[in-house]
């Protein structure tokens, strides 16, 4: 609702700017100096599949031998080695066998006397007297001539043969395992052989994370105007798993005074506290009032000197870490990695986490903010001349910056700018990298996404790269993917994709897509007319906006010849993407715009033909033969594929 309220504009319009931003490291040793960080106690967890990934609280020692007794490792005769000595194929030597069978489980009673031999099992109890064990391979069983069962033995033992002593897998009195192993199942097995039912681990910490703003809805909400999904709350407590600890959702708090304070006090029984949004100014200063007042030392750090997370606030309340994350998606997650996750490792008997770095060249220039150290996000590309790491640049506000990233490299405070062909040293997140079967970077298409997930059902790993058309060339004539999609039309000739073709590429053929007019269905301006006519209705009128694309995009050249320079009213509003101009002309914020038809449907626009134009592959010809490619262009071949790919109203057709 607008407001006529001088003092409530004044207010929200100059807020408070109460960051001191300090260095990486000085905010570090100022949240330090005020928590403890030992390993929680100890809780006792039942020998289970439950114990997998947690921190043993105190070495093990072994309460008894493993195995508890001598026991044969096969098949076979327990003998007096002494007694074996000298046989052969050709001259055996003969034991009289004793009368008891030693299957596991069984308890000797007779002594193996010189000359005798007892039948025993692979895990059978060795019986006194005996100090070696025959395989029954060797042997051959006979009886004498009074029906005395006999064994000829062929082959010698030495004592110690086929015998596994007692304790020698593990010694009573033993450290079997020490304290702060993470347990996997061979640890359990470990614990089991030795008779334990329940195992001291240290308790997981408990780590309270609340979502803070007005905008936010849970997943499964029906989504209104000006909102978002909560995605924070997601990734933070799966992150809060991953780093030992035990998430304890808390929800949304809207930014009310009493509703996060609650939410704060039913968050502080946890043994840490993550907010995160309302960082950086206006209302969302809230949570930092309300923490600040819960007592000494309150909030410690606002502000670091990075990029992304730079408003991020950290404190200590009642003895417990409180950390303000920023609400932007990936400056949520890159704090939580940066300040939160050593705290919760810490807390739950971890190591520091090991950094997983790898060398890779830059292919294209990066800037970077002066005043803080950028970490700057990656896409790692195989290439024949090792490691390309692209920056995904979508910034922090998206949700896919850090999701999609393979990992970042750290431009140093005080440095605007890493010129292409530099050697980065790249910190791997999450997943391991796995090479990419099939390269795939340039413009994206719904039709691309279709051809991708056919490989992928295939068992083709691919990487594919949003960075636009001009984008893809450039990256083929490197040599850095195998395939770049584009959409190029040269202003001159009208011609499509070839004209741009550089030594050395390519260009399979792809399919056709439609260029037009979208607009809100029932706009009397467009409606049932045709382009050159709804143009001609739009530019007539002052109050008809449009919403351009951004220059260098293919979309862009082809708006400009319509225009032959007129600049009509929300000419300078550059959308990014298709979706982007469908979604301002949906909500209203432009009358029409540009864009491919198969985006009109999925926003309810309507759609006048403009052009078609094409879309099409561009492969270095070094790359044809590699098996990825192949399928590919088998792909594109294939009937049924071509059958979908003209469902989603795409042109397959010859003259397309
Ligand atoms: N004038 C200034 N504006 C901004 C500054 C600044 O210094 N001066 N800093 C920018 C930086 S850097 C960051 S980072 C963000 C941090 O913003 P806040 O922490 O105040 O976060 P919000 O304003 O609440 O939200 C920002 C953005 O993120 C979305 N959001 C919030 N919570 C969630 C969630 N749980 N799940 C998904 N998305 C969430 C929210 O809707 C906003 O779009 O501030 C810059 N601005
Ligand atoms: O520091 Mo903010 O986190 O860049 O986006």
């Amino acid at each position: 609702m607008p407001t006529t309220d001088p003092p409530f504009l004044r207010r929200v319009a100059s807020q408070d700017q109460f960051l001191e931003v300090v260095p990486r490291e000085e905010a570090n040793r100022r949240f330090h100096a005020h928590l403890t960080l030992a390993p929680l106690p100890a809780e006792h967890v039942p020998l289970s599949a439950d114990l997998l990934g947690r921190v043993l609280a105190a070495d093990v020692v072994a309460p008894l031998d493993v195995p508890q007794f001598d026991r044969s490792g096969v098949d076979g005769f327990a003998v007096r080695a002494t007694d074996t000595s000298g046989a052969t194929d050709h001259s055996p030597v003969t034991l009289r066998l004793n009368g008891e069978v030693l299957a596991c489980g069984v308890a000797p009673v007779q002594e193996v006397l010189p000359g005798t031999a007892t039948v025993i099992a692979t895990g059978g109890m060795v019986p006194r007297g005996a100090d070696a064990v025959v395989m029954v391979e060797h042997t051959d069983y006979r009886e004498g001539p009074d029906g005395t069962p006999l064994v000829d033995i062929r082959k010698p033992a030495s004592p110690g043969s086929f015998v596994a002593f007692a304790g020698s897998d593990i010694g009573r009195g033993e450290v079997v395992l020490r304290r702060g192993t993470v347990l996997t199942s061979r640890e359990l097995g470990v614990l089991a052989a030795l008779g334990l039912t329940r195992v001291g681990v240290v308790r997981r910490p408990r780590v309270a994370i609340l979502s803070t703003g007005d905008e936010l809805l849970a997943p499964g909400e029906p989504m209104r105007p000006g909102a978002v999904y909560d995605s924070n709350a997601a990734i933070l407590a799966a992150a809060v798993a991953e780093a030992g600890g035990e998430p304890v959702p808390l929800g949304i708090a809207r930014d009310r005074e009493t509703e996060i304070a609650a939410k704060v006090e039913q968050g502080l029984e946890a043994d840490m506290l993550v907010l995160s949004g309302g960082t950086s100014k206006g209302a969302g200063d809230i949570s930092y009032r309300i923490i600040g007042g819960l007592g000494e030392p309150g909030i410690v750090v606002h502000g670091v000197a990075i990029k992304p997370g730079k408003p991020v606030a950290l404190g200590v309340v009642r003895g417990k870490p409180v950390v303000l994350l920023p609400g932007f998606p990936t400056s949520a997650i890159f704090t939580f990695h940066e300040f939160v996750a050593p705290v919760i490792r810490a807390l739950a008997g971890l190591k520091p986490a090991a950094a997983d770095t790898v060398q890779a060249t830059l292919p294209v220039r990066a800037l970077s903010e002066r005043g803080r150290a950028e970490y700057v996000m990656v896409s790692l590309v195989d290439t024949p001349a090792g490691l390309a790491a692209y920056p995904t640049a979508k910034g922090s506000g998206a949700v896919t910056s850090f999701a999609q990233a393979d990992g970042f490299f750290c431009v140093p405070q005080g440095v605007e700018a890493v010129e292409a062909g530099t050697r980065v040293t790249v910190q791997r997140i999450g997943r391991d990298l796995e090479p990419a079967s099939l390269s795939i970077i340039g413009s994206h298409c719904v039709g691309l996404d279709l051809l991708v997930g056919e490989l992928a059902g295939q068992g083709i790993g691919v990487k594919l790269l949003n960075v636009g058309s001009m984008g893809g060339l450039a990256a083929a004539r490197r040599g850095e993917c195998d395939i770049a999609p584009i959409h190029l039309m040269d202003p001159r000739t009208g011609t499509y994709n070839t004209p741009f073709l550089a030594e050395g590429l390519t260009l399979a053929r792809g399919y056709g897509r439609r260029q037009g007019i979208v607009f809100r269905k029932g706009d009397g301006r467009f409606e049932g007319r045709a382009a050159a006519e709804a143009l001609a209705a739009a530019l007539a009128d002052p109050d008809c906006r449009m919403v351009n694309r951004n220059a260098g995009a293919g979309t862009r050249i082809l708006l400009d010849r319509l225009l032959a320079g007129a600049k009509p009213p929300g000419y300078w509003a550059q959308a990014k993407s298709h979706n982007a101009v469908a979604a301002a002309v949906a909500q209203g914020r432009a009358d029409w715009g540009m864009a491919i038809d198969t985006v009109a449907e999925p926003y309810g626009l309507g759609f006048l033909p403009v052009q078609p134009e094409r879309y099409d592959f561009a492969i270095p010809a070094d790359r044809l033969d590699r098996p990825s490619v192949r399928r590919f262009l088998d792909l594109l071949a294939n009937a049924s594929v071509r059958r979908r790919l003209t469902e989603l109203g795409f042109d397959l057709t010859e003259d397309a």
